[in-house]
């Protein structure tokens, strides 16, 4: 069911420094910091030739990272996001084997404009899961 790695996402508690670091010392392609309103997070995009990482930098009064980062304050690997075909089908399957979906149940759009839905991590081997319909 599960296809490609869309992206590896890391909390960090200063976005500035994070971009600077991956741009500079990694020699990484680094994007422009996102809003996303609606996940509570500024995202940066890094380019790399098989997939991406995504930096996560709380956004608003109630981000879903914000327990995260108080609990990791050096920031850390917050989620993998994995591709998949049609994730309303997706969903039903994992919520018939039991795991949690996360929030409404309802996919949201994500930071590239595709329906993504979120899987609790005690359910997946204490991995916060991203979908993202492809
Ligand atoms: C824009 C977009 C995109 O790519 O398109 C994005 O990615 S947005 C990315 C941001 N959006 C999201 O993360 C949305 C989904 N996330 C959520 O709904 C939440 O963050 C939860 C995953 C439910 C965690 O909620 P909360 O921070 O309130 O934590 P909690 O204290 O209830 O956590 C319950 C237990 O799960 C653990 N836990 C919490 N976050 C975790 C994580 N990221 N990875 C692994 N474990 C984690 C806690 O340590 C705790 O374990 P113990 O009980 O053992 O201490
Ligand atoms: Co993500």
């Amino acid at each position: 069911m599960i296809g490609r790695l869309n992206h590896v996402a890391i909390a960090v508690p200063d976005l500035e420094a994070a971009c600077a670091q991956y741009r500079d010392t990694l020699g990484a392609n680094v994007g422009a910091p996102q809003d996303e309103p609606d996940h509570g997070v500024t995202v940066v995009f890094i380019e790399l030739p098989n997939t991406k990482v995504e930096l996560l930098y709380p956004l608003g009064e109630n981000s879903p990272i914000q327990g995260f980062l108080d609990k990791n304050p050096a920031g850390g690997i917050h989620h993998i996001c994995y591709e998949v075909d049609d994730i309303l089908a997706a969903r039903d399957r994992l919520q018939a084997s039991g795991a949690r979906v996360l929030g409404s149940g309802e996919p949201k759009i994500g930071a590239h404009g595709k329906p993504v839905l979120f899987l609790h991590p005690k359910d997946f081997t204490g991995t916060l899961v991203e979908l993202e319909q492809i």
